[in-house]
């Protein structure tokens, strides 16, 4: 719960976190280091919606963490839908295919553990409805040049920690060797200027950009 009392009004007039990923998040508080990666229940419900929305058949999610984005994205995959999240860390599968099966997604959601780029070399006959990049910042502009040839028109993006703590700013004193706030600056400078998309920036937690393809 937050501190913040125009938060905590916001998050009480948000649709409750459904009972096991309220478990999921305690459970990574709990034992995870950097719990704050976790999408958490406001971005949880809006990433739901926005699936509920767009009745998905494809769903990519680029970083999985825990599977929390994963099983909010999968609520509102079509009934033939499929999501598939990469994942390049192997100590978190069996957390992740835990809560999976728990959800009854088992069949609905594919995880793959490697890093993004050899991942996304296997998924390249795969059309996108909804892709969620939320993994190394560093490599935003990779990710998203990789996948947007297959995002079918009128898909969405969806880009996270776009505010990078503030450090976005232009008069946040960035230094050369911080190659993450660099690559964030750039990549959402370059997006905001490309005539296939449309774009809003959510101030949402740590800002969440959505993009869809005209
Ligand atoms: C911010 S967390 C993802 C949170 C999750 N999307 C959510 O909202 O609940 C970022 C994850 O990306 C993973 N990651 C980092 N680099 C990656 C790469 N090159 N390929 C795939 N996953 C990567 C990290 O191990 C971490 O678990």
């Amino acid at each position: 719960m937050s501190n913040d009392p125009l938060q905590h009004y916001a998050d009480q007039h948000t649709t409750p976190e459904p009972p096991l990923l309220a478990q999921l998040t305690r459970e990574t508080h709990v034992q995870l280091l950097m719990p704050r990666m976790s999408s958490g229940h406001a971005q949880g419900r809006l990433l739901s919606m926005l699936s509920h929305l767009i009745k998905p058949r494809r769903i990519l999610e680029i970083g999985t963490f825990t599977g929390y984005a994963a099983l909010c994205l999968a609520e509102g995959l079509a009934p033939d839908g499929l999501l598939h999240t990469i994942e390049v860390n192997p100590e978190r599968e069996a957390r992740i295919r835990r809560y999976v099966a728990a959800a009854g997604l088992a069949e609905k959601i594919q995880l793959h553990i490697g890093a993004a780029r050899e991942v996304l070399s296997l998924l390249v006959d795969e059309v996108w409805d909804l892709v969620f990049i939320d993994a190394d910042k560093v490599n935003n502009g990779l990710y998203f040049d990789l996948v947007i040839d297959q995002v079918r028109p009128g898909g969405l993006l969806l880009i996270d920690n776009v505010l990078w703590g503030g450090k976005v700013l232009p008069d946040y004193p960035v230094k050369p060797s911080d190659k993450d706030t660099l690559a964030v600056r750039a990549f959402n400078d370059r997006v905001a200027q490309d005539p296939r998309l449309e774009s809003v920036l959510l101030p949402l937690r740590d800002g969440l950009l959505l993009l869809r393809k005209r």
